[in-house]
């Protein structure tokens, strides 16, 4: 838990990994690397076509081409009668053993301002960000966590269960308000669960150049854009291999870049930390670095607002 050993914590050779969201963006680049460390790969999404493509590529990463397996199940998991088949149907395709570690990265952020958009699409935001993580998450720790009697127990490894959430948990930005709140929820199951199992990480990427950035940036508000200009957009591949060098030394709440942690550092709260004394000075120093953060990014929506007036106010009403 304090990342203090040199011990690998998440070693995955000749494990089976779930990765939802894995057909694109960071879950598949998580899912390539993981490939490379010697791990059976099952990615799920809902677009069968993108899968197809996505297993093709993770298998030429295989460490051992002969021993590992790869597999993909089409599912939407804001539905959890979907995550219960997808995990019923991993245990199957894999001998009747439940998968060792599940890595929840299925979601996508579709901007604007709460007014200008529409509560459904506010409740859509909710399904896809928070439902689908929770849903996996029930699904798996049901069956992980099922009772089996004592002549039919086995030698499990150990498990890992992963959220990805994002920085806008720890601090909000304007323009993201259908997606922050879901990823806030996220931040607060992974910290109620961590009292309950010790099998929990969650990563809070900045960032991502994936293909739902390209989409998001669609929709997102010029202000937004004006907001996180400090962010420098991460690569899939880079987001995915600091997040798994993390897991590997045991980190509980992992972040991504320097801005990323000051992030973190400003709302650490009572999550448990990587370490104690790391994380207290993290949290001390971006105490003091968000004095001036808070009030540089209300004063920049304030001019924004006063040149351009209020968001919803051009906008046709609802009908
Ligand atoms: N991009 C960014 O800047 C950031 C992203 N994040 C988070 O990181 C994660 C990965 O993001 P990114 O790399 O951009 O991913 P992408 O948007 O590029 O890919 C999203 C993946 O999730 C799948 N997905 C979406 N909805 C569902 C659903 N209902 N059921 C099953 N699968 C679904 C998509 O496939 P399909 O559509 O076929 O279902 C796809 O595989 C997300 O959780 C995102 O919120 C965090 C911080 C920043
Ligand atoms: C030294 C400290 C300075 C701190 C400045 C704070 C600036 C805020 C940057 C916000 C960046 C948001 C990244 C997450 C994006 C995300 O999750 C979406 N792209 C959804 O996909």
């Amino acid at each position: 838990m304090f990342g203090l050993g040199s011990r690998n914590e998440f070693n995955v050779e000749g494990q089976t990994v779930v990765i939802t969201g894995g057909s694109e963006g960071m879950g598949k680049a998580v899912a390539l690397e993981l490939a490379a460390k010697g791990a059976n790969i099952v990615v799920v999404a809902r677009t069968a076509s993108k899968l197809v493509t996505a297993v093709n590529e993770i298998k030429t990463k295989a460490a051992n081409k002969f021993k590992q397996k790869f597999h993909y199940i089409s599912a939407d998991l804001t539905d959890p009668a979907e995550c219960e088949r997808v995990i019923a149907e991993v245990t199957t395709w894999n001998s009747g053993a439940a998968p060792d570690v599940v890595w929840c990265c299925a979601g996508f952020s579709r901007p604007g301002f709460f007014v200008d958009v529409p509560i459904e699409e506010h409740r859509q935001q909710m399904d896809t960000v928070y439902w689908t993580a929770a849903n996996t998450a029930h699904a798996t720790l049901r069956n992980w966590l099922e009772p089996v009697l004592p002549s039919a127990q086995m030698k499990t490894t150990r498990r890992h269960l992963i959220f990805t959430c994002s920085t806008l948990a720890f601090v909000p930005i304007t323009g993201y308000s259908p997606y922050s709140p879901g990823k806030a929820a996220i931040r607060s199951l992974s910290d109620t669960l961590s009292q309950e199992i010790e099998m929990i990480h969650t990563v809070f990427p900045m960032g991502i150049l994936s293909p739902g950035f390209d989409n998001e940036e669609k929709t997102k508000p010029e202000l937004t854009r004006k907001l996180e200009e400090a962010d420098k957009p991460q690569a899939p591949a880079d987001v995915a291999k600091i997040a798994i060098s993390a897991l590997e030394r045991g980190e509980y709440l992992i972040t991504t870049n320097f801005i990323g942690s000051m992030m973190k550092g400003t709302s650490l709260g009572a999550s448990p930390k990587n370490s104690i004394v790391g994380d207290t000075l993290l949290s001390c120093l971006s105490h003091l670095v968000f004095l001036q953060v808070i009030p540089d990014l209300r004063n920049k929506a304030f001019a924004w607002g006063k040149r351009n007036g209020l968001p919803g106010a051009n906008s046709t009403p609802a009908s």
